[in-house]
């Protein structure tokens, strides 16, 4: 039972707003160890600015949020970053570096956060994570020979080699074919197997958080409407908002 596993995240009446723009009224939120967590909500609906919140780079108004039991708002900057360190943030657009090589944008966070490594160490860890991508022969290639599909792999790689607890997948499957698009899915689900990450997956794209998701939470006007299967949440769905949000985007 879900309600009996550890929570990894524990938000609890959350607000935040930018003026008179009242982004999240009041949201609650649970990840569990191990699962994975679709956050839907149309363009706008606050996604970004909850992750963001979630990792401190923005402060919200009220509301608490705790990380592996830690509130984050008790925590100074050298406390945060530590935390941070714990959480894999996989970027919509990859956010590879164009002017470094596939092995060299994977050693950088390594290299920059791990102190000590030997050569040896640091070629198997990238070594490692290429292959857990299954793109091992993509090692001294440029961003710019890549695939959009290749792309998001290696941004996922790069996000995995710090071993994080937490994956924090922004759009995976964005501007991506939908063969590719399924591909992506199952690596979300292959890292879960193979890392036991918890995961909070950010998508406007249905099929996506059907295969990825243990559980859906739908974002609508600053309020999760719904949490649940996917079953419960759409197929089951009597809310005319989120009725709404399952025609207008989900691909027969
Ligand atoms: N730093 C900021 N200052 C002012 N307003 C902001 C800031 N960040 C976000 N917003 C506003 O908060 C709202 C939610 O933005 P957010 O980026 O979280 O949407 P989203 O659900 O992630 O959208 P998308 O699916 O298009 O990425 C928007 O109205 C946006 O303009």
């Amino acid at each position: 039972m879900l309600s009996e596993r550890e929570k990894v995240v524990e938000i609890r009446g959350l607000v935040k707003s930018f003026g008179e723009n009242h982004v999240l009224r009041n949201v609650d939120l649970d990840l569990y160890k191990g699962e994975n967590l679709v956050v839907l909500g149309k363009s706008g609906s606050g996604k970004s600015v909850l992750i963001k919140l979630m990792v401190g780079l923005l402060r919200q108004d009220e509301g608490s949020i705790k990380i592996f039991g830690i509130d984050t708002l008790k925590l100074n900057l050298k406390e945060l970053n530590k935390l941070r360190l714990r959480i894999g943030f996989s970027f919509q657009a990859s956010a590879l570096y164009d002017s470094m090589t596939v092995r060299e944008n994977l050693e950088f966070p390594l290299v920059r956060n791990v102190k000590n490594l030997t050569r040896k160490e640091i070629d198997f860890k990238v070594e490692e994570l290429l292959d857990a991508v299954a793109l091992p022969n993509t090692i001294n290639q440029m961003p710019s020979e890549l695939s959009g599909g290749q792309k998001k792999r290696i941004g996922i790689a790069r996000t995995l080699i710090l071993n994080p607890e937490i994956m924090l997948y922004d759009e995976p499957t964005a501007g991506l074919d939908p063969v590719t698009c399924i591909e992506i899915n199952n690596l979300i689900n292959e890292v879960r197997e193979r890392y036991k990450t918890s995961s909070i997956v950010i998508t406007h794209d249905l099929t996506c958080a059907k295969q990825t998701g243990d559980r859906m939470a739908v974002l609508i006007k600053g309020h999760f409407k719904a949490v649940g299967t996917f079953e419960e949440v759409f197929e089951e769905a009597t809310d005319k908002q989120v009725k709404s949000f399952y025609d207008y985007n989900f691909i027969r």
